[in-house]
């Protein structure tokens, strides 16, 4: 059945995401509505950071028989009940989605749900599947980004996953076949073997993660050689469904000429990338700028731009319009688009600099900033120091008997400016959040160094060492 209701609202979302975040107090006494056309609470919650993070946890800990041997103390694991694992990570998510949802469709009289599909119809205007139609008077779009998958035979089995669906299969599979090197794929090759899978990796490229430093890159690459089995240099060309229910992956090279070598797995993941939801709102149709991958093209108040000039109240935020597909990026915007729905006579600007990003693999990795290639490149050779400190040259690192562990900073040898940190190990995504602090507040890697205290012998320390061991000045009167 088709209605041709027109709701008009003082604010119209597209995407429960980070959109969701949108409704601050200014809104209690205004109209609105939110278009969701998936689970409420988008992506982060619901099949991203979070359960995989929670998944990441248990892996770690199925892994610690290793360290321990390490270390003198024999463990073993002894089982690992995967429904047990999975239904307490989505009782937790799920619940929070679904109160979520009623918190907005029940709670709220002057919010307005609709859980369907919308593609715009003009600037700040859209409909429905069901012929609703939502004239705002400013609109914003966060409808995210989707997973991309190559148009190979087989793609569509059923035995093919992407990071949506493979959380919640129903037992821990005994082979899994990952298909690419970057974050996801990496984060669940780790989860995957950790948990006792059998794991191949199949990456296009000689390195995973290739787009990070070739340090760390390298090494991770290395690590994950040793924990599970990787092809490098191979793409899949096609998969066919094979003996026991599971499949069989044929393998070609980069260039597509045949190896003749086949993967079975009970499991594929496919995680190739993730391509802005832009064309499932209707944003070109709508004359809205796009840049060549897709993502709607915006300013820096984030608003959007058709024919190279903001839309007047039309913004967009996170992965549809964001050249970093990071929760911690989405949210940030949508807390300038927030001030700038309430404030439009007086616009803020999304920073997008210093913008951390880790991979909860095995080994973790954290990174910011500029790799020492990207820094050669835009200040030259003769103008970068670097220092590489390894965790196993630290206290913290004897007490761990750590092997693999590395924090690398990049800094302008001219004026100490920290340019970049590359952090691979153990609580790497915490550990380089000191330089995060230092690149936003504009703290040279001397002062960073030697401007606070250090906590002896905390793994921290790492980082102390790092820093100081950079060539870089320490003006006339430097801290001690
Ligand atoms: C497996 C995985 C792990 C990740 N891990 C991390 C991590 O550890 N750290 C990190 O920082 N980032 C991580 N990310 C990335 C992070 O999840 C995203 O950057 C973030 O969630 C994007 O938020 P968003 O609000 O832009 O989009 P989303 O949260 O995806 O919200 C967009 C919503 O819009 C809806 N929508 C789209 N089109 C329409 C339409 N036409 N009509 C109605 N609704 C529509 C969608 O259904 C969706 O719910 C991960 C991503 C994945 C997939
Ligand atoms: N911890 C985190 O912050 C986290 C975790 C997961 C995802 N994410 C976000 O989600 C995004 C998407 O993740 P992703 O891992 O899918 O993408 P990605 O961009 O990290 O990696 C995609 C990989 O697929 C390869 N690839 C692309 N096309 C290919 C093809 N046709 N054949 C073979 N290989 C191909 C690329 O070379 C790359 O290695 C990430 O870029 C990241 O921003 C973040």
């Amino acid at each position: 059945m088709t209605t041709s209701s027109t709701l008009a609202a003082d604010l119209a979302i597209i995407g429960s995401g980070s959109g969701n975040s949108l409704l601050t107090p200014f809104w209690d006494e205004r109209r609105v509505v939110i278009a969701e056309q998936g689970v409420f609470g988008g992506t982060c919650l619901n099949v991203g950071c979070i359960p995989t993070k929670m998944y990441v946890r248990p892996a770690a800990l199925a892994r610690s028989p290793e360290e321990a041997a390490r270390l003198g103390v024999t463990l073993r694991t002894e089982a690992v009940d995967w429904p047990a694992i999975r239904d307490r990570i989505f009782s937790r998510i799920d619940a929070i989605s679904a109160a979520g949802e009623r918190f907005r469709r029940d709670e709220q009289e002057h919010v307005t749900l609709l859980s369907q599909r919308v593609t715009l119809t003009g600037p700040r205007s859209f409909e429905a599947a069901d012929g609703t139609r939502v004239e705002a008077e400013q609109l914003v779009i966060a409808a995210g980004s989707r997973a991309v998958l190559p148009e190979i035979p087989g793609i569509g089995l059923p035995q093919v996953h992407t990071s949506d669906t493979v959380m919640r299969l129903p037992e821990l599979p005994r082979r899994v076949l990952v298909i690419g090197g970057g974050y996801i794929a990496c984060e669940f090759a780790g989860v995957f073997s950790g948990l006792g899978a059998e794991v191949v990796q199949v990456q296009r490229g000689e390195r995973l993660l290739r787009q990070l430093d070739a340090d760390v890159s390298t090494r991770f690459t290395a690590e994950a050689a040793r924990r599970w089995e990787l092809r490098l240099e191979r793409t899949v060309a096609r998969i066919d469904a094979g003996p026991d229910g599971g499949v069989v992956a044929s393998l070609a090279r980069p260039d597509g000429s045949d190896t003749a070598e086949t993967i079975a797995a009970d499991v594929v993941l496919v995680a190739l990338g993730r391509r802005p939801n832009s064309d499932l709102v209707g944003a070109a149709e709508a004359g809205l700028d796009l840049h060549p991958d897709g993502r709607i093209a915006v300013d820096a108040a984030q608003r959007v731009l058709s024919g190279g000039r903001p839309v007047p109240g039309l913004y967009a935020l996170g992965d549809v319009c964001s050249a970093h597909q990071l929760k911690h990026v989405a949210n940030h915007e949508a807390r300038v688009v927030a001030h700038n729905l309430e404030h439009p006579g007086a616009l803020r600007e999304a920073r997008h600099d210093a913008i951390p990003a880790a991979v909860f693999s095995d080994p973790e990795i954290a990174v910011v900033g500029l790799t020492e290639a990207e820094a050669v490149r835009e200040i030259g050779a003769e103008h970068v120091t670097v220092k590489t400190q390894q965790y196993g040259d630290t206290a913290y690192g004897w007490a761990m008997e750590d092997t693999t562990g590395m924090f690398k900073v990049v800094a302008d040898r001219r004026d100490g400016r920290i340019l970049g940190a590359h952090v691979l190990g153990y609580q790497a995504s915490n550990l380089i959040q000191v330089v995060v602090s230092a690149m936003s507040f504009g703290i040279d890697a001397h002062t960073a160094a030697r401007g606070q205290y250090w906590i002896h012998p905390a793994l921290m320390e790492v980082a102390e060492n790092a820093l100081l061991g950079l060539d870089v000045p320490q003006g006339p009167r430097p801290p001690l």
